[in-house]
């Protein structure tokens, strides 16, 4: 076991160890960083910090927001991803403020994901939870939303959409609500219902949102959030899902719809499945997914690694995974060692300036069950975790060299995404021009 200076054994091991617990009774043996974390300082670290740890956590996020805010406006150096230089290139920031809803072409540049279902369902706690690191027990204290909120999130050139959190009490027969072209534009749809409460109510509302959007906009993946199943047991999860499923699918049937699909979920902000799920809506928003799955499924292959994930490091949603199963607990250990990763880096790696997510990061954590955890950056938002036996883990310096590989396509994966976003960008300009000529408005210049 290889501690961090200053840094208990205890201390150390006892977030991971409760994480390590969670993947069939393992635990850690070895811990490593690479050495830019925590060659920095001395302070001692107790069980009190861990309080002060989660604030910095929290920080970080917010650090990173306004990191991003400098990135878009073209303010910070940027290392290795393009996505600075990309969005901002590209002027998508400029483009929103004015974002035509029928255009089809900003809506490729951004998709929206709406939040709807009734009032008190969890919607806001959710993009709380997810995106802005808010505890869970935080959001008892949350107003109710009373007018849609949007937000955009742009961790990185992949996780790049926007949140629209509707208010639960939304009238579609309101004239002053105009659904269609709110629904035009619309990318996923994620309907919140709370498992605890009565779900007849909400169920007649699903339909009536799910019908409303289809009919403006077929294209939209109809996402459902059987909601704070953390009240439920087992058994009383498995037959909500199952009651809720059929009478959502009956309802369309009746209405002749029955080829709207609709995909089910079982969430709580209380544990990991609503980053699990978010992850699931996310995924579906990305146009490189089989690219992105192609890639690692090359990578784990030739490296002996068992299974590995793209995460988000940020919201810690994972962006693509290789084609082997996903089983929630190795999802659930893969998150708390980013957080473990990031928390440590804020006390031990920060040096003026400094992010604690950079292109050095790098951690390895080895479990008792001859199972290692490689996490590493790929760009600036992204790191790979991967699941590799110990006796695979022998051969490092092959997974490295896989590694740097792996990296450098999907590398190219983001320059094919400028060139995609540059052009539809350069289109649209001359057919705005176009269309100023024909209605007699002088030519801005481009
Ligand atoms: N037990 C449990 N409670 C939750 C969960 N998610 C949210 N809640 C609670 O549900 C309550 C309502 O949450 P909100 O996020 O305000 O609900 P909302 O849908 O945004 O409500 P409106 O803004 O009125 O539409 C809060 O007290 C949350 O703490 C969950 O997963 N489990």
């Amino acid at each position: 076991m290889l501690c961090l200076p200053g840094f208990s054994r205890s201390a150390c091991c006892g977030r991971l160890g409760a994480a390590a617990r969670s993947l069939s009774g393992d635990r850690i043996t070895g811990f490593t960083l690479s050495p830019p974390w925590w060659r920095a300082q001395q302070p001692s670290c107790n069980i009190q910090t861990w309080g002060r740890i989660s604030t910095m956590s929290r920080g970080l996020h917010s650090n990173r927001h306004q990191q991003q805010e400098e990135e878009d406006t073209g303010r910070m150096s940027d290392y290795g991803d393009t996505d600075s230089l990309t969005e901002h290139d590209l002027g998508s920031e400029e483009e929103e403020e004015v974002l035509d809803f029928t255009d089809p072409f900003s809506t490729e540049v951004k998709p929206r994901i709406l939040l709807m279902g009734l009032r008190r369902s969890g919607k806001s706690s959710i993009q709380k939870v997810v995106f802005h690191k808010m505890s869970p027990n935080e959001t008892l204290f949350l107003e109710s939303t009373n007018k849609i909120c949007r937000e955009d999130v742009s961790n990185s050139s992949f996780v790049n959409f926007q949140i629209w959190d509707f208010p639960g009490q939304i009238d579609f027969f309101d004239p002053t609500f105009d659904y269609e072209m709110i629904f035009r534009g619309t990318g996923a749809l994620i309907f919140v219902i709370d498992s605890q409460d009565d779900y007849m109510e909400a169920l007649s509302r699903l339909h009536l949102t799910v019908t409303s959007a289809y009919k403006v906009n077929p294209d939209i993946n109809f996402e459902v959030f059987i909601h704070k199943v953390d009240g439920l047991s087992d058994d009383h999860k498995i037959e909500t899902q199952r009651d809720i499923h059929q009478r959502a699918n009956d309802n369309l049937a009746d209405a002749g719809l029955e080829k709207i699909h609709l995909s089910i979920y079982l969430t709580s902000i209380y544990d990991h499945s609503i980053f699990e799920a978010f992850s699931k809506v996310v995924q579906k928003l990305i146009p490189q997914l089989p690219t992105l799955e192609n890639l690692l499924n090359i990578f784990i292959s030739n490296s002996g690694i068992e299974k590995a994930f793209l995460f988000d490091v940020v919201s810690k949603i994972y962006i693509a995974t290789d084609s082997t199963p996903v089983d929630m607990q190795t999802y659930e250990l893969c998150c708390d060692m980013i957080d473990v990763v990031i928390d440590i880096s804020c006390i031990y790696g920060l040096e003026g300036a400094g992010t604690p997510y950079d292109k050095e990061s790098l951690a390895i954590i080895r479990l008792n069950n001859t199972t290692v955890l490689y996490l590493k950056e790929v760009t600036k938002f992204l790191a790979l975790v991967c699941f590799v036996r110990e006796e695979s883990f022998e051969r490092k310096g092959l997974v490295d060299y896989n590694f740097h590989c792996f990296r450098k396509a999907i590398q190219e994966v983001f320059d094919v995404r400028v060139k995609v976003l540059r052009s539809r960008k350069h289109l649209n300009q001359i057919r705005n021009s176009r269309l100023a000529a024909i209605n007699g408005k002088p030519r801005v210049p481009a």
